[in-house]
């Protein structure tokens, strides 16, 4: 396509009325204004201005939904009854060997050893199992048959799969190498690629303590695109609950839905706030009066916080948290830690800050609540199950001392947290009157016992609340939006069955997570936000066991390793792991084939044939062994060289990423920019830090160009500057997504989420670059970004609207002018709508249309097909 055809292009796209955006969720319908009583009218404007973020232009994130630590994915599916709150739930061993324990690694279950466990939810498609306890029932207590049945526990009810299939236990048995011992689950049928095996909602889901602020804590949809752009004028229509004036709602109904949950957590996170101001206010009166400072200490014992109560184990786990010394804040509700650390700086501020529990502890506490209502293995009416948890694996006796001591201090501020509301009731009566008289709090504390409190909530000793907090932090789910971007923390039981591979065959997506609310508010579950979806990542066989990473795969070896071992106490031993750790030791049986180079870890040949050298054999005992995969030539670069590179690196990330902390966009690109050139000489992009450094280059970008944008509030865009950032951050990302997709043993497999959102960010790019293309020049009399412009500029006008409240920057990075020909943006766009639609497909299940950003690629693909085909009508040109 010439250059004038680009423009013709670009005048249809001028000249064209004013159409719906599919980009753009629409403004609120019917923004609920009938506040419910306990929603508090007072708005967050500036904060939710800061919350309004881009559409798909998010910070980087983890590839994709994986357990925590965070470790770091609607139409109905097939999957009946999945949210049925009256299908029963299966029987379930308690004595459950802890999984990989010693002794269990070594040998496969056996027949004899497996117990089939049939979850309700996933009878379709996908099937947990496990070993039976040593007293539990015999094999002959299971039968099985071919069609239309299902394997049952004699005296249980007979369950009926729907549809036909075949598998047998030895293709279980097969399969279950990954973690013997432990709980593990199979694909029941024949699965594609994109097939959604499991949509469950989460027993529990937090949104993230950082996003409390600024999103709904029901839907955790942000404000309506019309509330944030109101937002700097503190319009913002989040209200939040009047009760502890923490979590925020879109709508009195979110609110309602979230009552259930949140109303233990509210008296609580009132509480918490009270103990602060009664101890802050404590800490001003121990300057003016040591007396009742004394008696203060007094009462409390001095170290009040970081004692658990009356149990029996106390100072076990009292051990473990100190075990290394000082005990640290963590991110919790330590208020009284902080008080501690202030005194101990000589920081006499009279205002303390009060930090609010993390999400992990906030979604713990929500699920201890939750049991304490309706009891083990239950349900709650209004939240789902609370029951399941004591069946995954805790590895408390497993970590090393400091991963130990930071869950035991997870722990002790855990207890602090859930018994906050007793404690300030007994200090200062209930916490229902209000806000507390100064004149009452200056009374010493009543008599409060932590240890009853906690007791109250089912939970018998401190070693209990420990193991909790273990099960947790190796079972619990980032949950994210349709982006991949973080928002929050999820617990399912079934989901926590699955095993890791770093070549998984399925992944945990939220497809339509964290979608903007729609004004009708439609709480079916293919819409719900919180919806945890598994999907088949490639074809699966009956009876193959199913998946899913814990970490980013596109990390090296040694990073896999260690985050794994740190946090789930295992060795992974897929094949991939394998081989890069047969790299690393050739001696080995394993030896892969010397053709393999993990892309990860790849350096570049010196002579430029396209080859690789593998960098671990490099820095290997065999340094001579390291040659190019192609061209056979010995290494440019040594060891030390590619060590110094990969610190050099890091350095530059640590200081672009806090530069873009502090929202200057422009001053981190300059600072990855810096590096980039040489690394982009001597390595692939896949290798593992300029990967990294690619991915926040193209955030800086696009806040970068975005804020160039933004200027027009005050002397008008930078639109050159604008286009040089959307430009460049083109370029980065087209070397991201080559990274992911380079070798033919690629980091992220086709159809990979991370993959999949990658290539989705570059079209997104592309189209904004068509926009520059087709908006009139700056200084022109039409409005900049005016309401009626073409649909890509509102890809622009997100961005925009997220990074208004930044404020714009001079940008000083613009070197060169805008290099790829507009016919080829157009090309190039297309080709990555239609390649992004294929793989959203595969990482966001086939069923859900690649779920958000799925249905957001198809519109903008059609938009520009009709775009195209008419322009091909109007100006009798060929356009392919
Ligand atoms: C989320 S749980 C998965 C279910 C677990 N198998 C169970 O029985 O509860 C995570 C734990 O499973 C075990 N695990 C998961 N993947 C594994 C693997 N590839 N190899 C060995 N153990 C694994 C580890 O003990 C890990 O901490």
């Amino acid at each position: 396509m010439s250059s004038s055809a680009a423009s013709s292009f670009a005048a249809l796209k001028a000249q064209r009325d004013a159409r719906c955006n599919p980009l753009l969720a629409p403004p609120s319908a019917s923004s609920d204004d009938t506040a419910d009583p306990i929603l508090d009218a007072t708005s967050s404007g500036a904060a939710a201005a800061a919350a309004a973020a881009p559409i798909g232009f998010g910070r980087p994130s983890q590839s994709q939904s994986q357990p925590m630590p965070m470790r770091s994915a609607a139409q109905p599916t097939p999957l009946g009854g999945a949210n049925d709150p009256r299908a029963p739930r299966p029987h379930v061993p308690r004595n459950k060997p802890e999984p990989g324990a010693a002794g269990s690694r070594v040998r496969l279950p056996d027949i004899q050893d497996l117990e089939l466990r049939f979850d309700a939810i996933s009878s379709e498609r996908a099937l947990f199992y496990a070993p039976l306890p040593k007293n539990g029932p015999s094999p002959a207590d299971f039968r099985t048959s071919s069609a239309a049945s299902a394997f049952s526990p004699a005296g249980g009810t007979p369950r009926s799969l729907s549809g036909s299939y075949s598998y047998s236990y030895s293709q279980l048995l097969s399969s279950s190498f990954s973690a013997p011992g432990g709980w593990a689950a199979a694909g029941i049928s024949a699965c594609r690629p994109g097939d959604v095996l499991l949509r469950l909602r989460p027993e529990v889901a937090v949104l993230s303590t950082a996003l409390l602020e600024q999103r709904c804590s029901a839907c955790y949809s942000p404000p309506s695109p019309a509330d944030a752009s109101n937002a700097t004028a503190g319009a913002n229509k989040l209200q939040r609950c009047s009760g502890c004036k923490v979590l925020r709602y879109c709508s009195a109904a979110c609110q309602r839905r979230d009552w259930p949950s949140h109303r233990d957590e509210c008296k609580a996170l009132k509480a918490i706030q009270q103990l602060h101001t009664y101890r802050s206010a404590l800490r001003q009166q121990r300057r003016l009066d040591q007396r009742l400072a004394d008696r203060f200490a007094k009462s409390h014992g001095g170290s009040a916080p970081f004692a658990i109560g009356s149990f029996q184990d106390n100072d076990e786990v009292m051990a473990a948290a100190t075990a290394t010394g000082e005990p640290h804040g963590a991110d919790s509700d330590a208020d009284s830690a902080d008080a501690d650390a202030d005194a101990k700086r000589g920081d006499t501020s009279p205002v303390d800050r009060l930090r609010l529990p993390s999400s992990m502890m906030r979604a713990l506490a929500r699920w201890i609540w939750a049991r304490s209502r309706i009891g083990t293995g239950g349900k709650d009416k209004a939240s789902g199950d609370a029951g399941d948890l004591l069946e995954l694996c805790s590895h408390r006796e497993r970590y090393a001392p400091e991963e130990l001591q930071q869950q035991a201090q997870l722990a002790l501020h855990l207890a602090q947290y859930l018994t906050a509301h007793a404690r300030a009731a007994a200090t200062f009566g209930p916490v229902s009157r209000g806000e507390a008289n100064l004149d009452e709090m200056m009374q010493p504390e009543a008599e409060f016992s932590q240890g009853d409190a906690l007791r109250a909530l089912g939970i018998e000793s401190a070693t209990e609340l420990l193991d909790l907090v273990c099960q947790f932090s190796s079972n619990s789910f980032t949950l994210t939006d349709s982006d991949l971007n973080p928002l929050g923390v999820c617990m399912h039981a079934s989901m926590a069955m699955l095993n890791h591979s770093c070549t998984p065959n399925a992944a945990v997506v939220f497809p339509f997570g964290g979608a903007a609310r729609s004004g009708q508010q439609n709480w079916s579950d293919g819409e719900d936000a919180k919806v945890m979806q598994l999907v088949a990542l490639r074809a699966i066989e009956p009876g193959e066991e199913l998946l899913i990473s814990y970490v980013d795969v596109a990390d090296a070896y040694e990073q896999r390793r260690s985050a794994l071992q740190k946090r789930y106490c295992f060795e992974c031993r897929c094949e991939l792991c394998r081989k890069s750790q047969a790299r690393r030791a050739p001696a080995q049986p394993f030896a892969p084939s010397s053709h393999w180079v993990d892309p990860r870890t790849a350096v570049g040949c010196a002579h430029r044939c396209g080859g690789w050298i593998d960098g671990a054999l490099l820095e290997s005992a065999e340094p001579h062994a390291a040659k190019c995969n192609k061209c056979g030539s010995p290494a440019g670069v040594s060891a030390s060289d590619v060590a110094q590179d990969r610190e050099h690196t890091r350095d530059a990330l640590t200081r672009a990423s806090r530069l873009l902390e502090r929202n200057e966009a422009e001053a981190a690109w300059n600072e990855c920019a810096t590096v980039l050139p040489m690394l982009v000489e001597r390595y692939p992009p896949s290798w593992q830090p300029l990967f990294q450094l690619l991915r926040l280059s193209t955030t800086c970008l696009i806040e970068a160009g975005s804020n160039a944008l933004s200027q027009h509030h005050v002397e008008g865009p930078n639109e050159s500057a604008a286009m040089y950032c959307f430009d460049e951050a083109v370029r980065m990302q087209m070397l991201f997504v080559a990274g992911t997709q380079a070798s033919n043993t690629p980091m992220y497999a086709k159809g990979h989420p991370a993959r999949a959102i990658a290539i989705a960010t570059l079209a997104k790019l592309a189209l904004a670059q068509l926009d520059h293309v087709a908006r009139p020049p700056s200084g022109s009399a039409q409005p900049v970004l005016p309401d009626h412009v073409a649909p890509n500029a509102t890809v622009c006008r997100a961005a925009v609207d997220g990074t208004n409240a930044r404020g714009g920057q001079t940008l000083s990075i613009l070197r060169d002018p805008p290099s790829v020909p507009d016919e080829m943006r157009v090309d190039l766009a297309k080709q990555l709508l239609v390649q992004a639609v294929e793989e959203l497909d595969i990482g966001f299940g086939r069923s859900n249309q690649g779920g958000r950003t799925g249905h957001e690629m198809r519109a903008a693909l059609n938009e520009m097909q009709q775009e195209l085909q008419l322009l091909a009508q109007t100006s009798a040109m060929s356009v392919s």
